[in-house]
């Protein structure tokens, strides 16, 4: 695992960007694996920069994000489908056949969610996977005690998730969807590389303990120790917890 640490989330926005932009440089038809969430929102007004600058050329790339609601339309605001297209498909000019998440409306999300595993596979799997990290662990919507070899299937989001992601429910974390699809823990790892972002002091527990604590389902995050090729890029806060522990008591 390598990791950065930087001044601040700006400086964590422009590094990621430039980490993407260089895979998509090496191979423009790239498979990029895409993630939602507050923390990736500066990421991909960066990356939307640079392609409308003419910078980065990324209307070649494909995609699959990690997760989405069960029971949201695609055109829900609240969506991941929505989301996406309003923060990074719609500028770059990614259809929606290229730019692909878990169909959390299907009639049968179980089964929509086995189909995602099957279009990943033919695809020819995720060349570079982009993560963000709950203030619980979670990776993708695998909450504590997610098996660490699952496949993208149907969960139950944990409480502190609920709460977490509220705000776009008016608040209340009764309005938000209880279950999604969400990538298995050993489908992210099949990625031929991953890209962990955590900004902000609220993360800062669920990063030290993914980084430098035991391998455990409890911290879905510290999977990313099986990966051979996992850089984590951080800002100061989320840095913070980093270093506590005795060198003895490190893996
Ligand atoms: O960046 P945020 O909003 O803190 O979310 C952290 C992670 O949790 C999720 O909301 C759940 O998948 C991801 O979309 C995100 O990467």
């Amino acid at each position: 695992m390598k990791i950065v640490i930087l001044p601040d989330a700006r400086a964590v926005s422009c590094a990621v960007a430039d980490i993407i932009v260089q895979e998509v440089r090496r191979n423009p038809q790239a498979v990029l694996g895409l993630a939602t969430g507050r923390t990736m929102e500066a990421i991909y007004a960066e990356l939307c920069a640079r392609h409308k600058g003419g910078i980065a050329e990324l209307s070649n790339i494909s995609s699959f994000n990690l997760d989405e609601y069960v029971g949201l339309s695609e055109e829900d605001p609240r969506s991941y489908h929505y989301y996406m297209r309003e923060n990074l498909f719609s500028t770059i000019g990614i259809e929606a056949n290229k730019g692909r998440l878990p169909k959390g409306a299907a009639h049968d999300p179980e089964q929509a969610a086995a189909e995602y595993d099957v279009a990943l596979a033919a695809s020819g799997g995720v060349d570079m996977q982009l993560l963000g990290i709950g203030e619980n662990g979670h990776i993708g919507f695998n909450e504590p005690l997610s098996g660490l070899s699952t496949r993208t299937r149907v969960v139950a989001l944990a409480k502190a998730t609920l709460e977490q992601n509220a705000k776009m429910f008016g608040g209340d974390y009764n309005n938000v969807p209880k279950q999604a699809i969400t990538m298995g823990i050993g489908t992210i790892l099949e990625a031929r590389s991953i890209l962990l972002v955590a900004t902000g002091s609220a993360k800062a527990r669920a990063v030290a303990q993914s980084v430098e604590g035991a391998l455990s389902a409890s911290m879905p995050g510290s999977a990313l120790q099986l990966h051979a090729k996992c850089i984590v890029v951080l800002d100061q806060g989320a840095a913070s917890e980093l270093g506590q522990r005795e060198a003895s008591e490190r893996p």
